[in-house]
């Protein structure tokens, strides 16, 4: 299987000690790869070096095979973040014509029932994203990310405050994107409600990233 994201020796400090030392890790593609680590150990770093949002002092890292640097892959890839909607909620437009409206822009074409069947919310397409909920809003991120036909879908927290039922619901979303040949890399604090439905759990502690073995993942909260 060819790699979808991969990382190699990434070091990184905002000025004071490293937040990241050396980093190393490959997400092949159609994986569904969990990156786990306490408050404060660099996982939105790592994740703003992924998306090019910083610069790291030393390493690398590739797209598809390809150094960040040559070729940003920007039409592969898409970041869902814990709150990629909320600020849009009152935005006066449905999801049905915000979906069109992105396709149309990206003179993409596809089927808008079967892209709201696919994340959950084709009984709500004629609702206002303002009489949404904060998971259904959260499935609309993960929607764009879809329209654009995103490869490799990177979430941070993506079930920030939604309950038990929804987080799931999300999670095998997730799940059957993968299983479709998409790639999912996705932080989360909820690694033991997340098991059921990925393939890897990497865990950052000491600027290090680790592969954690499916028998740890319960035990890490
Ligand atoms: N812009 C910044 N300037 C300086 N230091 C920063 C900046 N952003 C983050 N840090 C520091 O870098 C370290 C890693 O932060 P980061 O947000 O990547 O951690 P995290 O693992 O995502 O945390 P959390 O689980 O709480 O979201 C922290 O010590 C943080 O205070």
């Amino acid at each position: 299987m060819s790699s979808a994201l991969e990382a190699v020796g990434l070091r990184f400090s905002y000025g004071d000690g490293p937040v990241l030392e050396s980093v190393s890790f490959s997400v092949a593609e159609g994986e569904f790869a969990a990156i786990v680590g306490d408050n404060g150990v660099g996982k939105s770093t790592l994740m703003g070096l992924v998306l090019g949002d910083l610069v790291p002092d030393a390493g690398e890292v590739r797209l598809f095979g390809d150094p960040r640097a040559t070729d940003d892959h920007h039409a592969d890839i898409a970041y869902v973040s814990q709150d990629a909607v909320r600020g849009y909620r009152n935005f006066p437009t449905t999801i049905e014509e915000l979906v069109s409206v992105h396709l149309a822009h990206l003179k993409a074409r596809a089927d808008v029932g079967s892209l709201l069947e696919t994340v959950g919310l084709a009984q709500h397409r004629r609702h206002a994203l303002r009489q949404l909920s904060g998971g259904q809003l959260q499935r609309v991120g993960l929607l764009a990310a879809l329209v654009k036909g995103a490869r490799l879908v990177l979430l941070d927290e993506p079930t920030t405050g939604i309950d038990r039922k929804f987080s799931a619901e999300l999670y095998r979303i997730l799940r059957n994107l993968c299983d479709e040949g998409r790639t999912v890399v996705m932080i989360t604090h909820h690694l033991s409600e997340a098991a059921p439905f990925i393939d890897r759990a990497l865990l950052l502690s000491d600027g290090r990233l680790s592969e954690l073995d499916p028998s740890e993942w319960g035990a890490v909260r």
